[in-house]
């Protein structure tokens, strides 16, 4: 992989990027860069947490002067969190040169954002609902704008995005630099790319398995009334640093995480429902790791990068494959490792079996974890815990006790007594989950089966498919490099141009404020996938 300093940064932004702790660019980073730096239109697709933002973020952090004081670059993301850390990464990237961007997303006073906007931002991150609010209020104007990043675009289409997207870069002079990035591309990207992107290059840097290879996949099958038993047991097996729970509706978030905590787990929800400072609330505690369990709607499937999750619990199985490859992708990034739990009732296996041919991954079947193993993961969490006090530095004033004690006691009771109460007895509160229906395996439109046509380029309908350019094997080996489970070793790369039909109409349904108001008011069910009648 190509270092940094090989792309010819400007030294602002090299240091910046040095600070990141970032020695040397990803797949994706060593092929986007250049071509971005030239300023042709892209599509770049790689694997959950291998550095997308930092592939479109670094170029352009690279090409704005200083000087600028007009809004010059717009980022449109799907969902306000992801906004947010966006615009964090972005500052990171222009701490020494100091660009100003900003974040506007739904949910946060508008009064607030004007007020940030008479600060002559040059880079803007918004999600579209919001963009169009200010568009409308003239309080952004996007004239002078000449490049524009959608990241997650095929979600945003998902969401029912499609007609503010194209409002709102209507009002974006023609000349402009135009790029698009997401782990996985679906056909109807295509349309978009289309629409939208001049003779964009195809850069993709997607293996035959779609998922990132540092995740460990199992499943687990259970009935439903048997799920949240299993998912007790499985925290406790497992004692995660920091976990992601996936329900699928919000009340099914808001049950989980009130059982959770009723548990005794450190808990808490996150869905398209809660105010945005609940959700911004959420979010900070779990970062900080005041929670360590985070349970959410598919709000959080996509683009969130929270260093130290190690598990990913799918306690209700995605619709779709592309979710799946998404949620798992919030572990398991920038080459840790991480661990995909999922919960398969036995009238969902066909559709697990599904994701597992779409992704092109098996999936290890795994029993329910036994009470005993449960018992002794809380066990070994607590054990771990005394080891790591015993290096602390206030242990010595327990010395005078512990040696008082040891006299008079057995060494061995004395320590089990001890894990016994640190390890503190589980409540045992009744829970009682509203039931969710089954997945239901769906009629899928011709082209999004496995018949190889969709799938020909990579999972996903990635890779080469209709472009003319060469065709690379075997590039991208290595990642990050150190102690990953097999890196980006493998890896189908493809640079090429992309020009091909596109698809249907787009539901107009969408959330006037930006967010993520739920599937069943803001995100349609979108022509490409249907989806069930849930919440969000
Ligand atoms: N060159 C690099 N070296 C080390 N770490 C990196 C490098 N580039 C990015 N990272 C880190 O990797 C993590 C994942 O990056 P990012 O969020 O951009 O992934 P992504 O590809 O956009 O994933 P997703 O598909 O889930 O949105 C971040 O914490 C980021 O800081
Ligand atoms: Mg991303």
């Amino acid at each position: 992989m190509k270092t940094f300093a090989e792309f010819g940064l400007e030294p602002k932004v090299l240091q910046a990027i040095t600070e990141l702790g970032f020695e040397e660019s990803t797949p994706i980073q060593s092929k986007a860069i250049p071509i971005a730096l030239t300023g042709t239109d892209l599509i770049g697709q790689a694997q959950t947490g291998t550095g997308k933002t930092a592939a479109f973020g670094i170029p352009l952090v690279n090409k704005i002067p200083v000087t600028e004081d007009r809004i010059v670059a717009l980022i449109m993301t799907p969902t306000r969190e992801l906004a947010i850390q966006v615009s964090e990464e972005i500052g990171k990237l222009t701490r020494y040169k100091g660009l100003r961007s900003l974040p506007i997303y739904g949910g946060q006073e508008i009064g607030r954002q004007i007020r940030a906007l008479k600060k002559k931002p040059q880079i803007i991150i918004g999600t579209p609902g919001r963009l169009l609010d200010h568009i409308n209020r003239k309080t952004i104007r996007l004239d002078d704008v000449q490049t524009v990043i959608l990241d997650e675009a095929d979600e945003m289409l998902d969401m029912g995005f499609m007609e503010d997207i194209t409002s709102i870069l209507s009002l974006v002079p023609d000349n402009r630099h135009t790029m698009l990035f997401s782990a996985t591309m679906p056909p109807n990207i295509r349309k978009l790319a289309d629409q939208f992107l001049k003779d964009p290059q195809h850069v993709s840097v997607i293996p035959t398995q779609v998922s990132a290879p540092t995740i460990e996949q199992a499943y687990i099958e259970v009935h439903e009334r048997q799920k949240f038993d299993a998912l007790s047991r499985l925290l406790d097996m497992e004692s995660p640093e920091l976990a992601i729970i996936f329900g699928r509706t919000k009340r099914r978030v808001d049950e989980l995480s009130e059982a959770l905590q009723k548990r005794g787990y450190s808990a808490d929800g996150l869905h398209g429902d809660l105010s945005q400072n609940q959700r911004d609330a959420v979010m900070r505690k779990f970062r900080d790791g005041s929670i360590d369990v985070l349970v959410a709607t598919d709000v959080a499937a996509r683009g969130l990068d929270v260093s130290g999750v190690t598990h990913v619990i799918n306690f209700d199985l995605p619709q779709d494959p592309e979710s799946y490859v998404h949620r798992i992708g919030r572990t398991g990034r920038a080459g840790k490792e991480g661990t995909a739990w999922s919960f398969v009732t036995p009238r969902e296996l066909d559709h697990m079996h599904f994701i597992e041919k779409v992704t092109r991954h098996k999936i290890a079947k795994k029993p329910l974890p036994s009470i005993a193993e449960a018992i002794e993961g809380k066990q070994r969490v607590t054990a771990e815990r005394i080891l790591e006090a015993m290096d602390g530095e206030a242990v010595h004033e327990f010395k005078a006790i512990a040696i008082q004690l040891l006299e008079q006691y057995d060494s061995v009771n004395l320590l089990a007594a001890a894990i016994k109460l640190i390890t503190g007895e589980k409540k045992d509160v009744n829970i009682e989950l509203t039931p969710e229906d089954p997945i239901r395996a769906k009629k899928r439109r011709p082209d999004v089966r496995t018949n190889g046509r969709r799938f020909s380029g990579g999972p996903f309908g990635g890779g080469n498919r209709t472009g003319s350019g060469p065709r690379g094997r075997g590039e991208g080996g290595g990642g990050y490099g150190g102690g990953n489970r097999g890196g980006y070793g493998g890896n189908r790369s493809s640079s090429s141009s992309s020009n091909s039909g596109g698809g249907g109409g787009y539901n107009r349904d969408r959330d006037r404020d930006g967010g993520y108001r739920g599937r069943s008011e803001g995100r349609s069910d979108a022509p490409r996938r249907p989806r069930p009648s849930a919440d969000e």
